[in-house]
């Protein structure tokens, strides 16, 4: 296969939200229960992003085979109720081990455990989507897995790739790292051929990607099959994916500086288009926002921002983040966008300059109610 050039190293350089994935095959230490230490030099890496002011959302697997080493079991088990037994387990001491590590940085967690209804079920989609956001936006670390205790094999995410993609696309990150025990995606799998060369770059969307990636190790569950498709999945909403091995000194560091390591996957389209597509694919609108004509056309025509001075009335419960609907003053449809304020607050700026936010709620999230970049014109 072709190695391709895809510019995109520099977005990664350019990002500020960031979804990092550590997979069993890092975190388990062959089978030995969890690396302690090497969980700490993450955690360490992952706390100078947090000082950058790059947000992270980290999504750990492990549990299963912290579990196992807990309960003394030698081999994975195949049967469900004994996977979830471990799971439970092993989750409690995910947690005190990132709870233990980040709090040497003052930095807090949250433990945040997921299922594919949580993230396929509109309403449970959005109060995940709000919930996530609330502790990054409280600068607290979300630690997510999958809810393995409670899921049934015909829902089960199964891998954390996955549950990663998913996650980058709910949060609308810049990017989802994917941290494995191979410096990323090579064109055969390297633990069965020594000739295997590393891929630096690729599209997300390359067939011929698929065609490469074999099944994981003994206690990773996905191998570079689901990371290859997590990146499809992640591309969706406009994400970058990197696949590297969380082995290298400085990993986070040095993808977040630009460098050149682990396997790249770029979106197909530019971010912002990717964005915007899956923008305007978001079908539950939580409120709608009547413009004035001068709004109108400055949305329409010049793909501004939307200020709270063209708003002339509004309607919905909807809260910081919500998908709104924008109607002209016919009630024909304008544009969708996130918006930066809750219904009350927001109600309170229709007709304002955005000079004036400071001083009317006491704080100003955002000079504009919707971002441009959050919105899409219909
Ligand atoms: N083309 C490939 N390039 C690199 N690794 C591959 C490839 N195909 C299969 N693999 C295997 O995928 C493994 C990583 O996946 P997995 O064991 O599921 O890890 P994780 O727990 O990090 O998700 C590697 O150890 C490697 O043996
Ligand atoms: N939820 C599982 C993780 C599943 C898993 O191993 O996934 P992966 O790291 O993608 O191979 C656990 O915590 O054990």
């Amino acid at each position: 296969m072709n190695e391709q050039r895809v510019p995109g190293r520099d977005a990664l350089r350019g990002a500020r939200r960031v979804v990092v994935k550590i997979g069993s095959a890092l975190l388990t230490n062959d089978g030995r229960g969890l690396d302690e230490p090497a969980i700490g030099g993450w955690v360490d890496q992952i706390a100078a992003l947090h000082q950058r002011g790059i947000e992270v959302v980290l999504v750990s697997s492990g549990a299963v085979a912290e579990g196992m080493v807990r309960l003394g079991w030698q081999a994975r088990p195949s049967a469900v109720h004994e996977l979830q037994a471990a799971a439970a387990v092993g989750q409690n001491g995910l947690t005190q081990c990132y709870e233990h590590h980040f709090g040497r940085h003052g930095l807090l967690t949250a433990q945040v455990l997921l299922t594919h209804d949580d993230l396929s079920n509109r309403k449970r989609y959005l109060n995940a989507r709000s919930a996530l956001r609330t502790l990054v936006d409280l600068r607290v670390v979300p630690v997510v897995n999958e809810n393995d205790t409670v899921v049934t094999d015909e829902i089960r995410f199964g891998d954390n790739d996955t549950l990663g993609a998913l996650v980058a696309n709910l949060l609308e990150a810049d990017a989802l790292v994917i941290l494995t025990d191979q410096e990323g995606l090579f064109d055969a799998d390297p633990r069965h051929n020594p000739e295997a060369r590393q891929i630096h770059e690729g599209r997300a969307d390359d067939p011929s990607l698929a065609a490469v990636a074999g099944g994981g190790g003994s206690l990773g569950r996905g191998g570079m099959v689901t990371k290859v498709q997590a990146a499809r999945l992640a591309a969706r909403s406009g994400a970058y994916t990197v696949i590297a091995s969380g082995r290298q000194p400085a990993v986070l560091e040095r993808l977040t500086r630009g460098e050149r390591l682990g396997t790249l996957l770029c979106p197909e389209e530019a971010p912002m288009a990717a964005r915007k597509r899956w923008l305007a694919g978001q079908l539950q609108v939580r409120g709608t926002l009547t413009l004035d004509a001068g709004a109108v056309k400055v949305l329409r025509d010049s793909g501004s921002s939307l200020l709270a001075v063209g708003v002339r009335s509004l309607s919905g419960q909807f809260r910081r983040g919500d998908m709104v609907l924008c109607v002209d003053p016919r009630g024909e449809r304008v544009a969708k966008g996130l918006v930066n304020y809750d219904a009350e607050e927001a109600r309170r700026l229709l007709g304002q300059p955005s000079h004036r936010i400071e001083a009317i709620l006491g704080y100003m999230e955002a000079p504009e109610l919707i971002h441009r970049d959050n919105l899409v014109v219909l």
